[in-house]
């Protein structure tokens, strides 16, 4: 049997790789919406293949979409704009080996029916975009999820669907499992919602909105709502589609009309990119992510400013982002709450940083794949590390670590945290490396390539 740990492997010297990235998990959810609701074809180029994408693919295929692999996409010769790979080190001296093929996806446009079951995995996308289409669809659509679903935040979307004239089921639970009765249309128009536990209540309502009788008009009332530019994501992305919004403070109004098809290049995931620009600083070599959008709406994008402030060189070029460490790197005093998904290797980084790192703005990151502020601070502490919860947020004071088992809660994020510490600390020990696979597989053969370089 093999073990269910991952020994997170220790670099040897500084890692010297330029890392090709898999497609943005939120891009690619967000298209796949779009295009189950266009009226036309869409080809949805380097799309992340991946749990959560692939649990929307079969959500939406449950409701009657059509989404298919584009094998031509991948048939092709080297080179030009086709992709060949989605992810693949090369060491300083080039020769990038491949590491997966993955095809485009190819939609038709189709009639949304019910019945159908939907397993939203434990993805925070298929879990808040999916309802609002299910409710397009004629008949009962069930929806349900991993264990940790049923904990995340819900209720506001549920009772937004009412007032917008969907009938839900949720036996009093404002929460997982519940039941959509979709009649084939929704009347839409203006909802009230807080969006304080989650910015994804918002984009689903809006990425639904346009094939609802009336739109939608979104207001948020209650404390700030985290991850602006995901909502800026889903703003674009319906733009794109030639829909019609508006947006002001804490509003957003999406007008009635068809979603455009066509084709979608997704751009790498950057928030993937976080742990392989992290062993930059932790090992004081060079790491180039290929294909950093120059204009891009992903949180992932901060990394050049965060990793810059804890002492590194983040160079955007035309090979990439290039991030070099220069040896030791500082800590980090941050408001991530735009960015919260970056915080586990933030947290991770900071526990070996020279100096201590106060990560605030992040109480939403309770309500993630798993407590992610309670996860970190154990898990760190449990090497020997000295972080601790404020109330929105994490305290890290440097200290110097020691190896055992590192649990990861089901969120793939917490492997990828458990590696940066692994780069400086023999002996971590990863429990349920798989669950990286919830938006990137493969990851530990990519690291170990990576760090092949050193
Ligand atoms: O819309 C999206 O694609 C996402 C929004 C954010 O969610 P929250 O606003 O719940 O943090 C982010 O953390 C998540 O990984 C992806
Ligand atoms: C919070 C995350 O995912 P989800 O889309 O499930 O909310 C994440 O990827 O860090």
């Amino acid at each position: 049997m093999p073990s269910p740990h991952w020994n997170a492997p220790v670099a040897d010297g500084p890692v010297d790789a330029t890392v090709r990235l898999p497609g943005s998990k939120s891009m690619t959810n967000r298209a796949l919406i779009l295009a189950a609701l266009a009226e036309e074809p869409v080809r949805i180029v380097r799309p992340l293949h991946s749990r959560d994408t692939e649990l929307m693919a079969d959500a939406l295929r449950a409701l009657g979409a059509s989404i298919g692999a584009d094998s031509k996409a991948v048939a092709g010769g080297s080179g030009g704009s086709s992709p060949q790979k989605d992810a693949a080190v090369a060491g300083g001296s080039g020769g990038a080996s491949p590491q997966k093929d993955a095809a485009d996806w190819r939609t038709v446009p189709q009639e949304l029916r019910g019945p159908a079951r939907v397993d939203t995995g434990l993805a925070g996308t298929v879990m808040r975009f999916v309802p609002p289409v299910a409710a397009l669809a004629a008949g009962e659509v069930a929806v349900d999820g991993d264990p940790y679903a049923r904990k995340r935040p819900m209720g506001p979307m549920i009772s937004a669907l009412r007032a917008l004239g969907v009938s839900v089921d949720d036996g009093g639970r404002g929460a997982l499992p519940f039941t959509v009765h979709g009649t084939g249309a929704v009347d839409g128009g203006p909802v009230t919602i807080d969006a304080s536990g989650s910015s994804q209540l918002v984009s689903g309502l809006l990425l639904a909105a346009p094939r609802f009788g009336k739109g939608v008009e979104v207001r948020h009332e209650g404390p700030p709502v985290p991850s602006a530019p995901h909502l800026a994501m889903t703003v674009r992305m319906l733009r794109d589609r030639g829909v019609t919004v508006e947006t002001g403070t804490d509003v957003w109004r999406v007008a009635p009309g068809p979603v455009r098809g066509g084709e979608w290049l997704i751009e790498p995931d950057l928030s993937n990119a976080a742990q392989f620009l992290a062993a930059a600083l932790v090992t004081g070599g060079r790491v180039t992510v290929p294909d950093w959008p120059s204009d891009t709406d992903q949180p992932g994008d901060a990394l050049r400013d965060l990793l810059a402030r804890m002492g590194a060189d983040a160079a955007p070029g035309p090979g990439g982002l290039t991030v070099r460490g220069a040896g030791g790197f500082g800590g980090l005093d941050a408001d991530l709450h735009d960015v919260g998904e970056l915080t586990p290797v933030l947290a991770a980084l900071a526990a070996l940083a020279d100096g201590p790192s106060r990560l605030t703005g992040i109480a939403h990151l309770r309500g993630h794949e798993t407590d992610r502020l309670a996860a970190l601070v154990t898990e760190i502490n449990g090497l020997g590390g000295d972080a601790r919860e404020l109330p929105d947020g994490l305290e890290i004071r440097p200290r110097p670590l020691h190896g055992g088992v590192f649990r990861t809660y089901d969120d793939h994020r917490m492997v990828m945290a458990a590696a940066v510490l692994g780069l400086a600390v023999p002996g971590v020990e990863v429990e349920n490396p798989g669950t990286v696979g919830k938006t990137l597989p493969g990851f530990t053969e990519l690291w170990a390539s990576m760090l092949a370089s050193a």
